[in-house]
């Protein structure tokens, strides 16, 4: 079974004939196999349709050239999803966990495979894409347990008569992901969708296509009916399709606060239900009686993470007046000290940002820092490394950013690349309302060893995801989202099942209608 579905892509093929064990090393793969996958296969783009090159972050190098679909191929995805829809929303919840957990076993089969291919389409440390791979698997898992525990609510009433409650799914969902966590994204939305008797037509980001269709062979191995899980690629066109078809029933999407704005106006013109995953410029708040050595290593998972590209992170790093020189030393030396290379190689720490204009934004974002008054503490400039086939690569040395104000553009805006801004506060309630002093509410964070005050402090922190003594885990039991700006509607945990299903009423009478007329 596996070697079919190995024999189905041609890097795969080519890959196997390299090596058993590791597979890709970067610059080797280029990508020509359909990237667009509805009704049990992959498809091949119209003649006459536009393409977008692809490119792999750790060389530069063009990876592939995508086929973007227009109003035809959508709708054949979404017609494929509908007829699926009717099959699996049919089934017990029994019947479609075995499937979902067919999936899980077939993906920690493939682990090595699709991390190193989102590897090379995202330019994240293979390390770190193994956890994606493994999270994506542990969502699909977790939604498999819960498929079967739909209940509704028994409702006892007057004279014998009752009412009961349904849960019900809500047809085709659209899922809309964005570039950072490619695979993760497309399993964080599709497992708990499946998991309610929806289908779904997925639109990865353009930018990063590529890992997508490889969790549709995965679902449709697994047993699930064609058409349950599709690929559509394309960029904001193809977007927009999806919002306005009157065949979708829901729309869930991950990306930026701009965009989000636009799919919620879409959706509206059809009342339908959105999950939006938006934005953050989330704060970080290191009161003096932490465990500094702790508190830094919070710091580095709040802000390096896939390349500092991750919306939840803490990048506002509020430490307390008398710790900062200590917090800044260590937190200098920890950054200085992160391996930044080749994203395939295991002692990689840092890969590469997503694309070229994405690394000139950010590098851009901290010549402004230091225009307006930052002081570089470490990192912020172009790395080249020495391997000349990643020359052409989008690299960047991790920043950290002193003597930061919360006016500085830095400060109040998300950069979604490896610069943390630290910044100095004196007390508790300072430290809280500058933290809240911001329309985004995705994520916070705080260092502390009183109990008491990491209780009260969190309390009155206004983010959706606030973290005590950590920062940036996001177990798939837990609920995930954000406040205010950053977003509506929550993945994972068991409260998402509230998103991609729907209550019905069901009123009994058990007694004669008792007119008024
Ligand atoms: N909260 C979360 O869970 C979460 C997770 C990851 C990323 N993000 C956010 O995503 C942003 C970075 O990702 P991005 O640059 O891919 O975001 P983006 O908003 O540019 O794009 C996201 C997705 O929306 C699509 N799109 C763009 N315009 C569209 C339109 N008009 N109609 C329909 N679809 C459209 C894109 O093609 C892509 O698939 C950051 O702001 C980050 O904070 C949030
Ligand atoms: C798993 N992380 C690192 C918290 C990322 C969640 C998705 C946001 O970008």
């Amino acid at each position: 079974m596996l070697q079919r579905l190995a024999a189905s892509s041609r890097w795969r093929a080519a890959v196997l004939a390299t090596s058993a064990a590791r597979c890709l090393s970067s610059g080797s793969v280029t990508i020509t196999d359909p990237l667009n996958y509805w009704a049990g296969r992959r498809k091949a783009g119209q003649e006459k349709c536009s393409t977008e090159n692809v490119y792999e972050p750790a060389t530069g190098r063009i990876l592939c050239h995508l086929e973007l679909c227009g109003g035809d191929e959508v709708n054949q995805a979404v017609k494929a999803a509908k007829s699926a829809f009717g099959y699996w929303s049919k089934m017990s919840g029994m019947e479609r966990a075995r499937i979902m957990i067919n999936a899980a076993h077939i993906m920690e089969s493939r682990r090595e495979e699709i991390a190193e291919m989102e590897v090379v389409n995202n330019g994240k440390s293979i390390t770190e894409a193994r956890l994606d791979v493994d999270s994506a698997r542990l969502c699909i898992e977790y939604y498999a347990g819960l498929a079967s525990t739909l209940a509704g609510q028994h409702v006892q009433l007057a004279g014998g008569s009752f009412a009961y409650t349904r849960r019900e799914p809500l047809g085709v969902c659209a899922g809309i992901g964005a570039w950072n966590y490619p695979f993760q994204i497309a399993a964080w939305k599709s497992a708990p969708a499946l998991a309610c008797g929806n289908s779904m037509v997925f639109k990865p980001s353009p930018v990063t296509p590529v890992t997508a269709v490889l969790l549709a062979e995965i679902y449709a191995k697994a047993g699930a009916p064609e058409g349950l899980f599709n690929v559509v690629q394309g960029g904001q066109e193809t977007g927009s399709l999806l919002c306005h078809h009157p065949d979708v029933a829901k729309v869930s999407f991950t990306g930026s606060v701009p965009t989000g704005q636009k799919i919620m106006e879409m959706a509206s013109k059809g009342i339908k239900p959105v999950t939006l995953e938006l934005g953050g410029k989330s704060p970080l708040i290191i009161f003096e009686d932490s465990d500094v050595e702790n508190a830094v290593k919070g710091a580095l998972m709040a802000n390096f993470l896939s390349q500092g590209q991750v919306c939840s992170n803490g990048t506002r790093v509020f430490v307390q007046k008398d710790i900062l020189p200590e917090f800044v030393d260590v937190v200098v030396k920890r950054t200085k000290a992160i391996s930044i290379g080749d994203p395939l190689l295991e002692s990689t720490r840092m890969g590469a940002l997503v694309s070229r204009p994405h690394l000139d934004k950010v590098l851009s974002y901290v010549q402004q820092a230091k225009a307006e008054g930052a002081t570089v503490l470490c990192g912020g400039e172009p790395f080249v490394p020495s391997d000349p086939k990643l020359r052409g690569g989008y690299y960047m040395s991790p920043c950290v950013l002193g003597d930061c104000t919360d006016d500085m553009t830095c400060v109040k805006e998300e950069i979604f690349g490896p610069v943390m801004s630290v910044l100095s506060f004196e007390t508790e309630e300072e430290a809280l309302q500058r933290a809240n002093d911001t329309t985004l509410g995705l994520a916070a964070g705080i260092f502390t060893r009183d109990v008491k005050r990491a209780h009260r402090v969190v309390e009155h922190l206004k983010a959706g995801s606030c973290f005590i003594n950590n920062y940036n885990v996001t177990p798939v039991e837990v609920p995930f989202g954000g406040f205010k700006m950053s977003g509506i509607g929550r993945e994972n945990g068991q409260v998402t099942i509230e998103f991609y299903s729907q209550m019905k009423t069901v009123f009994v009478e058990m007694g004669d209608v008792d007119s008024l007329f």
